[in-house]
């Protein structure tokens, strides 16, 4: 192996080991994004309010698609499926 292929390898498992450690703060702040979407859903239900909020998922998607683009829209998609639970 060359010196610089070395370098190489040694920088590649320097960066995945930031990428693991973006991946598992992201899984930490959607389990807390669920539990908070979770616990409004709770108060609204407790109100008398609807489940869900067409108008402040809208706001929540442009936020994602303004900052992430089309991908971004998707990930935000994901996100607040996974807070509807079973429709
Ligand atoms: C959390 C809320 O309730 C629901 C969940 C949302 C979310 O996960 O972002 C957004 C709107 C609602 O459908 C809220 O009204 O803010």
């Amino acid at each position: 192996m060359t010196t610089a292929s070395t370098a190489a390898d040694e920088r590649i498992a320097e960066l995945r080991g930031e990428i693991d450690a973006c991946d598992a703060e992201i899984v930490r702040l959607v389990q807390h994004r669920l539990a908070v979407s979770q616990e409004i859903g709770e108060l609204r239900r407790a109100t008398g309010g609807t489940r869900l909020s067409l108008s402040r998922e809208q706001q929540v998607l442009a936020r994602y698609q303004d900052a992430l683009g089309p991908d971004g829209a998707t990930l935000g998609l994901v996100l607040l499926r996974q807070g509807r639970g079973r429709l």
